[in-house]
């Protein structure tokens, strides 16, 4: 205290330039300590902030009252300090990054290898980072520097390497948005691996396919759905909107057992529509590493997503005081609450977790399934004779109708895997690479060695369309799941929507089952040509790349079998 005191006064009487000099040397020693400092500085920038901001208000009054200099006097200095540290700070940041940063060796623009706001930059230009980051591949190769310790890898061999069952690699602080104990987060949320695998336990019991229980609540929803189409027969109708409801209805009913109303009412629920107002905002701040937790740590900066939030609260609050022990759970989250009643090692282990697991239902599962059936039945309907040899499998299979489907026959019919395959290869709901973070010593891919720490992605909308392992790339084949798959190669195709090992998605039974149900009831009752002056153009090319796909509108006319 007394130092600063000392160093206070001098300042109140040294020069501008003395105080520009001494702190600017001040800010290069503080960014020398932090680059060789052995945690990430970016999970404390919170505390860093706020620390600097109460230095900076109690210099000023230390100013006032030491040197009696007046206030306006004194917020002068005061700034004068951090106008030398931030410019010291910088400067030897930016030599740092540039030239001895350890991914020094890797191409890519200038801004990006200076600073992550370049993908913001990037994201907020057109909303298609996607495309941008293309074009980046294309300029600069497989192995594109995309922030200063960002690297994005066009390579297929690096995908087990970052993502497979016995990687090194741990899930990048972008996932600590929430918070960085992993105790008060959702599943999402965990970098811990061995942390992560306990946790995932409680969730693979309550959706490893628990066909019979699921099976009669999503064809309940489903059968909603048909009869919604059917009422609006012949007429243009939104899939992309009507996709969402379905799916959000699915989720509310399998995740909480309380399905939301959207296609009941035809509006998207309140909550949800708040929520998806707001994903893309914190699609873009999620850019920026440690920018969420910042963000999350100021009063009501999530106050977008509270409507969503509550409503998941509320849900919880209910199933929490109706939950019967001794009955077999029948939704995802009544499943998470038993294992907290049978203390078991894999049960949320705080309220809070709890709290993010049960949004974490929803989150990670409605938007993924609607975005993929929004695109399949887009691409059976650029594709007439694709829509009809499904219809005309399904008859074969189930030649009483959709109301005699179940699991077994529908399983039978091979093609719509096929279809959700070559759907998810072309159109990924989950669009940008997921960041996973190098171990200290580093990763090596062919001859190409990636360092420690470094966060590295593989963009799965790139690489899943890349001619140099799949034919006919942009092409719609789903025969090339089944019986051309020798013909086109492609057990070699890097294919990862649901990503690999630990961290794949939990709830891919239950898409599977869910979108197997919806394309077998829709495609088998209707005729579905594009609406007047609908092309498709818009909704193919024009997606926007958030935290997850949103989907332009799609017109389309469901024209009953037996009317057409
Ligand atoms: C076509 C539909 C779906 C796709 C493409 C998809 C994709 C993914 C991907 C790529 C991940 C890994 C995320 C990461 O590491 O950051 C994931 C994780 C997860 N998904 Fe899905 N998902 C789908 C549907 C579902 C459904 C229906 C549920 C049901 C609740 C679900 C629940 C989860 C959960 C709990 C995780 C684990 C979270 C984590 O470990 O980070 N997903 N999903």
């Amino acid at each position: 205290m007394a130092s600063i005191t000392t160093f206070l006064s001098r300042c109140a009487q040294a020069n501008t330039l003395q105080v520009l000099r001494t702190s600017a040397v001040i800010g290069v020693c503080f960014h020398i300590a932090i680059a060789r400092a052995s945690f990430e500085f970016e999970q404390y920038m919170f505390p860093f902030l706020a620390l600097a901001s109460v230095l900076h208000i109690s210099e000023i009054l230390l100013s006032v009252i030491l040197s009696r200099q007046g206030i306006a006097g004194a917020i002068l200095q005061a700034s004068l300090f951090w106008i030398g540290f931030s410019i010291g700070f910088l400067t030897s940041l930016l030599i740092y990054r540039l030239f001895l940063h350890r991914c020094r060796k890797f191409p890519g623009p200038l801004v990006a290898k200076f600073t992550r706001f370049y993908a913001v930059y990037l994201n907020a230009k057109d909303a298609q980072f996607y495309q941008e980051l293309g074009r980046l591949h294309d300029r600069y190769g497989d192995y594109l520097r995309v922030g200063p310790r960002e690297v994005s890898i066009l390579d297929a061999a690096a995908i087990p390497i970052i993502y497979g069952p016995n990687t090194k690699c741990i899930k990048a602080t972008w996932y600590a948005a929430n918070g960085l104990d992993a105790d008060e987060v959702s599943i999402g949320g965990i970098r811990d691996p061995a942390k992560y695998r306990l946790r995932r336990r409680a969730w693979d019991r309550g959706l490893s396919i628990k066909g019979k229980l699921y099976l009669p609540r999503v064809k309940a929803q489903t059968d909603i759905l048909l009869q919604q189409l059917m009422n609006r027969a012949g007429q243009p109708m939104d899939i992309s909107e009507w996709a969402m409801f379905y799916s959000f209805d699915v989720m509310g009913d399998v995740g909480f057992g309380n399905p939301f109303t959207n296609m009941a009412t035809g509006r998207e629920d309140p909550a949800i529509y708040a929520m998806h107002k707001n994903i893309w905002p914190l699609g873009m701040i999620l850019t920026i590493p440690w920018f969420p937790l910042l963000v999350g740590a100021i009063p009501g900066a999530k106050a977008g997503l509270s409507e969503f939030y509550g409503v998941c609260t509320k849900t919880l609050e209910d199933k929490q005081k109706m939950f019967e022990s001794d009955k077999e759970p029948t939704n995802v989250v009544a499943w998470l609450l038993k294992a907290i009643e049978e203390k078991d090692v894999s049960a949320s282990p705080t309220h809070e977790s709890l709290a993010g697991d049960t949004q974490g239902v929803i989150l990670a599962g409605s938007d993924t399934t609607a975005n993929t059936l929004s695109n399949a039945l887009f691409l059976l309907t650029k594709h007439p004779e694709k829509q009809q040899r499904l219809r005309e499998l399904l008859h074969a299979a189930v030649p009483e109708g959709y109301n005699a489907w179940d699991y077994t026959k529908g399983k039978n019919v091979t093609y719509i895997d096929d279809i959700i395959n070559e759907t998810l290869r072309l159109k990924p709901p989950i669009i940008q690479g997921l960041p996973h973070e190098t171990p200290a010593e580093g990763i090596q891919i062919g001859d190409k060695y990636i360092p420690g720490h470094v966060n590295v992605s593989v963009p799965g909308t790139l690489i899943q369309r890349d001619s140099r392992w799949w034919k006919q790339p942009n092409g719609f084949i789903p025969e090339r799941w089944t019986e051309k798959r020798e013909e086109m190669g492609t057990a070699n195709g890097p294919w990862i929507p649901f990503q690999l090992g630990m961290h794949s998605c939990a709830g891919k039974n239950l898409a599977y089952l869910t979108l197997r149900i919806a394309l077998s009831a829709i495609v088998q009752n209707f005729e579905i040509p594009f609406a007047p002056g609908e092309t498709g153009e818009k909704f193919d090319g024009n997606y926007l790349s958030s935290l997850m796909m949103t989907l332009r509108p799609l017109k389309l006319v469901f024209t009953p079998i037996s009317s057409s």
